[in-house]
């Protein structure tokens, strides 16, 4: 870890001598980042000192208060989590210091730091998001390319890149979102540099690099942790193996250094060795269909516009039961394979669930009782242990025979059947664990009680004897208020006391001799005898022996699951599948959607398409009626109708058009049916996109400098496999330069004699229209509307040709402007139209007179002439 010491927890100014208990904390703390909390565990509480406990006062609103002037504040250590989990949320790391041995009056306990939770190293439920994958992730830049390495400790997924272009990896990257990242020591600053150096030839690359990592918490480690050449070793020994070539991996990969990073980060968080990494895996992004950052933002893959899972692509395509399955499906949105087979693999199973409805429910309610098995076997590698994640190991295997018989009903040889080789069900593990561990498990190993009686015979005498005591002190109770004829008398136990007979005060005069007063209460005496003293030493010799044994028993059933782990994260990893593809079974049959076409060809046709997320929300609105999507067709190939060019008024549908065809394309790709009446797509690369207006002024672009970086990305890296949709290139200036840039793009996608990327344009320049004339490959669409005394009539219906005009005027009613301006827009309208230029102005007046037509000279270019 960046080697900055932390502050001293005493005060600079005031020397004073520490207490031990103090000159502990302020070791603990001097050896952890500057940045980092320290949780201090003190009985039944976490606290925290000094800065630390002003800084988290405020950000989680402790009390905080002030022991000889030390501001401190605590959170209960049984509620820490939820506390740590919002620190964070809020970017900060937090190291807990845990009690490492039972606390004995008068003596110091021995302290020691158990973990550093990190946004990208914790592994703790209530810290994580169940459905999402949470990835930690370094990089490196130097003049061979971008190399990067992620890691998610919960599940183990480690993986690898490198690529000479950063534009290539960044999609991929940005997909994975991860919660945290490392860098070298001042790698970012330079990449910031960098990027406001125009002279730089690297600058857009590293200014996207740069952007990538401006809303992401940054950690920055020793350059020495990113070392190429020690890289190799750490990380082999790290996965439990000789040598990384069983990986396909090279001894001087680049993307080791970033890999090394990890683990080494990873080790000193956890305070341990990271147990559940098996493999190291290469990303390679030839081999996945591209998506660019502003694309997975435009078309709103994983968050919608405004930032809520709900009304994105996945939110709508996720019918999954178990969070396993959902975070798959993110996986495989992230980084679609161009692999045909699977393609079909995935669709084909799709279409037998899909055939048998009622073995479909009969799955899916199985599905439904699965517990996440590889986050519970990754907390349990990590020393996160509580009888709870074992029941949810023992629930599990117990629903595999019924999804085995599920499965089996398919007809044999059909790839859905074959998913049942692959679910090992573990039986012996199966009969220990439900033989072993009690119904109801608590999720504190040491309240005891979650083994079952009868497991072990050990187990049940220690149990029986301290039964037996308990009985025993009730027989005492009894027998005192016989024995002195106090028939209110008492016996009682307290934490801090311990057991005792309680005497009220009407009846002190008949307390006999042999009792020892040990405290006087408002109401009465505390007393004990030898005997009680005697009984209550065994009591609590019993207790601590009896949940003793249930650790050492529960620590072998832990190391009878880990012993399975393989099979356990295999099995799991078929059903997170099955249960990704019996979703999409479902949602197939809600919404009607068609298995399509996927192959080699150059063609991308769609029969009655529809917008897989307006489609659903259309029918199921939050307020009003449920409306109906109405179906388009699109037809486009790289070597005819490679560009579509879509006109017609605001509102009309233009930009939803475009879209859905960009997500059908995605969805197709990843193996999923899709929401038209047929549809055939020869592979696309990469899909790009520039849609709508965004700006990044905190890092000084402007709407249209976003919009021209965008475009230019397009332009530099699409190919005749890339699929692209523009909506509104050149809105973001004025008119005649938007439309000039717009008109460029236009010739410049269609440069290529023969073919070019598949292209969807949407726009409102009327002009760029006559372009079909003069390219080949380019078609007008329109957005058909209704008029009607003046008035319009969206029909949502796509159809061959341009529009007339842009219907702004009647929009804007619609939109509920004065009536005034929009009488006075219809009169500046009419003029401009008209020959006559010459507009009368009302107060106040404008500065420039709108200018009424482009002038051009016929010599100037014979397709500028057409304007
Ligand atoms: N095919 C359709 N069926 C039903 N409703 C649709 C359809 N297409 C679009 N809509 C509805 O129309 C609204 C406007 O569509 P969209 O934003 O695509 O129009 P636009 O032509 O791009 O407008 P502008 O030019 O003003 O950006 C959408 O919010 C959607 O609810």
């Amino acid at each position: 870890m960046s080697a900055k010491p932390a502050s001293s927890a005493a005060s600079p100014s005031a020397p004073v001598k520490l207490t031990p208990m103090m000159q502990q904390y302020v070791d603990v703390k001097r050896g952890l980042p500057r940045d980092t909390l320290l949780l201090f565990r003190l009985g039944d509480f976490f606290e925290m000192f000094n800065d630390d406990a002003v800084t988290a006062s405020k950000l989680i609103g402790l009390t905080l208060t002030k022991r000889q002037e030390t501001p401190m504040c605590g959170v209960p250590a049984h509620a820490a989590d939820n506390y740590v989990g919002k620190l964070l949320a809020l970017g900060k790391k937090v190291a807990i210091c845990d009690q490492a041995e039972p606390a004995k009056a008068g003596k110091l306990v021995r302290r020691q730091l158990t973990r550093i939770l990190t946004p990208g190293t914790t592994l703790e439920t209530a810290q994580i998001d169940a459905a999402r994958n949470h990835y930690l992730c370094a990089i490196t830049h130097d003049k061979h390319g971008l190399h990067a390495a992620w890691l998610d400790l919960t599940t183990g997924e480690f993986k690898v890149a490198t690529d000479t272009r950063p534009e290539n990896l960044l999609p991929i990257l940005t997909a994975l979102d991860p919660a945290e990242i490392v860098t070298p020591e001042n790698a970012l600053p330079a990449w910031q540099n960098a990027a406001h150096d125009h002279a730089n030839p690297a600058h857009a690359a590293l200014a996207a690099l740069a952007g990538f990592c401006a809303t992401r918490l940054v950690t920055e480690l020793a350059p020495y942790q990113f070392e190429l050449n020690s890289a190799p070793a750490a990380i082999a020994t790290a996965l439990g193996v000789l040598n990384l070539q069983g990986f396909g991996l090279e001894n001087n990969h680049p993307a080791l250094g970033p890999a090394a990073a990890l683990v080494y980060y990873a080790t000193e968080n956890l305070c341990a060795k990271p147990e559940n990494l098996r493999s190291l895996q290469e990303y390679r992004p030839a081999k996945t269909l591209l998506l660019d950052p502003a694309t997975l933002r435009n078309l709103e893959i994983f968050n919608s516009t405004r930032g809520t899972r709900d009304g994105s692509l996945h939110h709508a395509i996720n019918r999954c039961a178990t969070p396993a399955g959902a975070r798959l499906l993110e996986r495989w949105l992230a980084a679609p394979a161009l692999d045909l087979a699977e393609i079909h693999r995935r669709q084909t199973i799709t279409g037998e669930l899909l055939a048998m409805p009622g073995s479909l429910s009969a799955l899916r309610a199985h599905l439904q009782n699965i517990r996440d098995i590889p986050r519970i076997i990754g907390r349990l590698q990590n020393r996160l242990r509580n009888p709870r994640e074992l029941g949810g190991v023992r629930d599990t295997l117990a629903q595999l025979p019924k999804i085995h018989d599920a499965l089996a009903q398919f007809a044999p040889g059909t790839t859905t059947r074959i998913q049942k080789e692959k679910i090992d069900l573990l039986p012996e593990l199966h009969a220990l664990l439900a033989r072993a561990l009690a119904d109801e498990l608590p999720n504190d190993i040491n309240e005891g009680n979650h083994i079952r009686a009868g497991h072990d015979p050990e187990l049940d005498r220690l149990r029986a004897l301290t039964t037996g005591n308990k009985t025993w002190l009730s027989d005492l109770e009894r027998a005192e208020q016989e024995r002195t004829g106090i028939r209110s008398l008492k016996v009682k136990y307290t934490g801090n006391f311990g057991y005792y007979i309680e005497v009220t005060k009407a009846n002190l005069h008949l307390v006999p001799a042999d009792y020892i007063r040990r405290q006087t209460t408002v109401g009465g005496e505390r007393y004990v005898t030898e005997a009680l003293k005697q009984k209550e030493k065994e009591i609590f010799h019993a207790e601590e022996n009896a949940l003793a044994r249930e650790l050492v028993l529960f620590n072998e059933l832990v190391t009878a699951v880990l012993d399975e782990s393989i099979a356990l994260v295999r099995t799991a990893d078929t059903l997170a599948e099955l249960d990704v593809l019996c979703g999409w079974a479902q949602l197939a049959r809600e919404w009607d959607y068609v298995c399509p076409t996927i192959d080699e060809t150059d063609v991308l046709e769609i029969t009655e398409g529809r917008h897989p997320v307006v489609e659903q929300m259309l029918k199921n609105p939050s307020a009003g009626s449920p409306q109906t999507f109405v179906p388009n067709d699109t037809q486009l190939s790289s070597s005819d109708a490679q560009i579509a060019l879509i006109t017609g008024p605001n509102m009309a549908g233009k930009s939803t058009y475009i879209r859905q065809v960009a997500l059908i394309t995605l969805m197709a790709q990843v193996g999923c049916w899709v929401p038209a009446k047929a549809c055939r797509i020869g592979l696309v690369d990469r899909i790009f996109s520039r849609v709508g207006a965004s700006d990044d002024l905190a890092r000084g672009n402007s709407t249209f400098m976003v919009e021209m970086n965008e475009t230019a990305n397009i332009l530099n890296n699409a190919t005749d496999r890339s699929l692209i949709i523009l909506d509104e290139i050149g809105r973001g200036t004025s008119t005649y330069d938007g439309l000039s840039i717009a008109w460029a793009v236009v010739e410049h996608l269609h440069r290529d004699e023969t073919r070019g990327p598949r292209t969807l344009f949407a726009t409102h320049y009327q002009e760029l229209t006559q372009l079909e004339k003069h390219l080949p490959r380019m078609r007008n669409l329109s957005v058909a509307v209704k008029e009607w005394n003046d008035e319009i009539v969206f029909v949502r219906r796509v159809v061959p040709g341009a529009a007339d005009r842009s219907y702004g005027i009647q929009v804007a009613r619609l939109a509920g402007l004065p009536l005034t301006v929009i009488d006075r827009a219809k009169t500046i309208l009419e003029k401009l139209e008209s020959e006559d230029t010459d507009i009368e102005l009302t107060a106040p007046t404008p500065k420039a007179r709108p200018k009424k037509k482009i002038t051009v000279k016929p010599e100037d270019d014979a397709q500028m002439s057409l304007l």
